[in-house]
């Protein structure tokens, strides 16, 4: 599974030590755990980390065999939710993938499964970007695989510098490193979603 090769299990949380520290920020930033409206936020904190990080993407790897090879197939649109490593920030990402069908051919869904699996946890967009595009061409058995993400980053947004800004980076390998045709050819084809 590839699942288990990118990442070996699902990482858990320390749940209890969650809660005390959702109490202790609250202290930290000045407030009082037992006023009226907040003595529940440390549990809710705790609740999202847990949801966030012991998240399940569901099966990821139905594919079929292919009846014949070389179909550019892309799939854009996808929205995913991540947390900038740096800032603990959320940024979110549209997501396109393509691949050149070889002998196998995935489920379509799997994509936006694989994205949001490799989206929860801490990461910068690059990296993101690139764990996307690793479990896709183990999934589908080839190196021809691109992904593009444009993304808006909370971290830029609503402190330090205050700007909005759409960040685009792309992940290019196998026949669309080589072959400039064939990457305009994906960028064209997944534009309309960006
Ligand atoms: N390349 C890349 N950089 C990111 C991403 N998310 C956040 N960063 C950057 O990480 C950098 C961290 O810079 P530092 O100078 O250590 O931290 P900082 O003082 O909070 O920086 P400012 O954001 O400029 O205020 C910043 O330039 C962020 O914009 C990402 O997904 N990709």
């Amino acid at each position: 599974m590839v699942d288990e090769i990118l990442r070996p299990t699902t990482p858990r949380v320390d749940y209890d030590t969650l809660v005390r520290l959702g109490r202790e920020l609250l202290v930290a930033i000045g407030e009082d755990p037992q006023r009226e409206g907040i003595q529940d936020t440390p549990r809710r904190w705790a609740d999202w980390w847990r949801e966030y990080i012991e998240y399940e993407p569901g099966t990821t790897d139905t594919s079929f065999t292919s009846t014949r090879a070389g179909q550019l197939v892309c799939i854009s649109g996808i929205r995913v939710w991540t947390l900038c490593e740096h800032h603990l920030l959320p940024f979110w990402c549209d997501v396109a993938i393509g691949y050149l069908v070889n002998e196998t051919v995935l489920g379509l869904s799997k994509f936006a499964r694989i994205a949001h699996h490799c989206a929860h946890r801490l990461q910068h967009q690059e990296q993101l970007g690139q764990h996307i595009a690793d479990m896709v061409s183990q999934m589908v058995q080839t190196d021809d695989v691109a992904v593009c993400l444009r993304g808006e980053h909370l971290c830029m947004m609503m402190r330090g510098i205050k700007t909005p800004a759409l960040i685009t980076s792309t992940v290019m390998s196998g026949a669309f490193e080589r072959e400039k045709e064939l990457q305009s050819q994906f960028l064209h084809l997944v534009a309309p979603h960006f």
